[in-house]
């Protein structure tokens, strides 16, 4: 491990603007899951630390809520700026942590800083309005204020982007953050930390948090003093943590699972679609919320587009990430592969063409070779739960109502993608498809720009883009009388 590597790997959680472990130097192994070996180990927090954490966030948030939006600005363009200026070590502790291929991992790093300056472009645009009063004697408006402090629980799959999305958004509103990473990427949250307080977030602002996700929310589902849950993780568990912060009427966000359909007409460039459904699949291994999951091709291309897929995806090199010809990474852990390969022999058991490479070629146990599963049927696991692995499934359809119709027979709602050359029949989607984002003739639908989030069983909320703030905002309706 190079120097800004090893300076930036803490093995110490950040509360209250200290570095800290656990008493008992009680602490958890954190492994590479390319080769399974141990790379380091975090201390396993428990339940007093949360509450040490959420008394720190609550003592910051009483100055930084008072701090103008320039000011939050200004921190947030520091961070911004040290995430740059250590990318490359950022990249590489990802791909050790996470596992995926090293270019991947860059395109993480500038994807999570530049919700940093997104965020800090909008600490100065949290504005209310001025309302026309039924009397002019009287001053009526609104004011934003910040919620206060604000938790958030992040997954594995994007160590990086969905703290920044998450915390850049709280720190611009006025909140103060509690973070508690996923258990497989805690080094990178724990590298954000230390970049945040070299940016002056010093007090207790941002807090990183290793201990295990279920006895974090616990304690911070249950403290009135947490204002707002920020979750990105799949809908099972959003469930949940939706349940417990009921007691306490938190401001919620949840970005959860995707189950998302590609949908390629008859007019299309066969090729184009090809190389979109391709990277709409294979990005980050295929453990990616907005990975393709169910790709439907007209009939009268169909075996063409499969042919394509195939050839493609049989040629893609599969291995440890920081191998630069590597585009497929390993899963994070053994059961997702059992996971992969338990839906690709049901698919198998009931009547589907399984596409691919043997996978004897794996090169390790936690490697899984790229498959299309054709001719998928709604009664196959492939086609109801999301495979967060590099397993595709594939089948035909006839007209567009018929596909629209298999499109939305789903309890998720994240992203979708259709490719068609037809101005109506693009807005004829885009009138149907029941999904928070859709991506026409594109499978690049995200950056700090927009509003991601979905519907149905796929969250509440938007984050990014100006809308990514409103969690972390409420509105304060003021009346001034006239002076007697
Ligand atoms: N919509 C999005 O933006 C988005 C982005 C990334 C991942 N996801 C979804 O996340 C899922 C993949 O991640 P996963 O399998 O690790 O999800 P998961 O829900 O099991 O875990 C996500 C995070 O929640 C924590 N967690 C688990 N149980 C918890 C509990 N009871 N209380 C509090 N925290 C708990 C974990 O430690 C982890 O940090 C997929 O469904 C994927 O679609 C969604
Ligand atoms: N790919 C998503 C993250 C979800 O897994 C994104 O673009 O933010």
């Amino acid at each position: 491990m190079e120097g800004d590597e090893k300076a930036l790997m803490r093995e110490q959680a950040f509360i209250g603007g200290r570095w800290t472990g656990a008493p008992d130097d009680d602490r958890r192994e954190v492994s590479d899951p390319a080769t399974e070996q141990v790379i380091g180990h975090v201390p396993e927090l428990q339940s007093p630390h949360v509450e040490e954490a959420i008394d720190a966030a609550s003592r910051a948030f009483e100055t930084w809520r008072c701090t103008s939006g320039v000011e939050r600005a200004d921190k947030l363009l520091a961070w911004y700026e040290g995430m740059h200026e250590h990318a490359e070590a950022l990249a590489r502790l990802m791909t050790l942590e996470q596992g995926k291929p090293l270019a991947e991992a860059r395109g993480e790093v500038d994807y999570a800083a530049s919700f940093l300056r997104w965020f800090a472009e909008e600490a100065r645009r949290a504005t209310g309005e001025t309302l026309p009063p039924e009397d002019p004697a009287f001053a009526i408006g609104t004011t934003r204020q910040p919620v206060g402090v604000a938790a958030i629980i992040t997954p594995w799959n994007f160590p990086l982007a969905m703290i920044t999305r998450k915390a850049g958004a709280a720190l611009a509103a006025g909140c103060t953050t509690l973070v508690n990473p996923a258990s497989q990427t805690p080094f990178s949250a724990l590298a954000l930390a230390v970049l945040a307080e070299r940016a002056g977030l010093t007090n207790g602002e941002f807090n990183v948090l290793t201990c295990a996700g279920k006895r974090f929310s616990d304690t911070a589902c249950a403290d009135d003093r947490v204002r707002a849950l920020s979750f990105t993780g799949s809908t099972q568990v959003g469930r949940q943590l939706l349940r417990q912060s009921a007691d306490t009427v938190k401001c919620t966000a949840m970005e959860l699972g995707g189950n998302a359909p590609f949908i390629v007409c008859d007019d299309v460039d066969l090729e184009t679609a090809v190389d979109g459904a391709i990277a709409a699949k294979f990005q980050t291994s295929g453990q990616d919320c907005v990975a393709a999951n169910r790709i439907y091709v007209h009939r009268s291309r169909y075996e063409d587009f499969i042919q394509r897929f195939a050839e493609r995806m049989n040629a893609m090199d599969v291995g440890n990430g920081f191998d630069e010809d590597n585009e497929i990474g390993p899963l994070i852990n053994r059961d997702a592969v059992e996971k992969a390969r338990a839906l690709v022999d049901d698919a198998r058991d009931k009547g589907a063409r399984v596409i691919g490479r043997d996978q004897g070629e794996a090169p390790g146990a936690r490697f899984f070779m790229p498959t299309l599963v054709a001719d998928f049927t709604t009664d196959m696991r492939v086609s109801v739960e999301e495979a967060f692995a590099p397993v595709a499934a594939i089948r035909a359809f006839d007209d567009d109502d018929e596909v629209i119709a298999a499109a939305n027979d789903t309890i998720y709602g994240l992203a979708s993608y259709v490719y068609t050359q037809d101005d109506a029949r693009i807005r004829k989607f885009l009138r149907n498809l029941e999904f928070g984002m859709v991506g026409v003739n594109t499978m690049d639908i995200t950056g700090p720009h927009i509003p991601f989030g979905g519907v149905k069983q796929s969250g509440l909320g938007r984050e990014g883009a100006h809308a990514g703030m409103e969690e972390y905002l409420e509105t304060q309706y003021y009346c001034i009388g006239p002076k007697r």
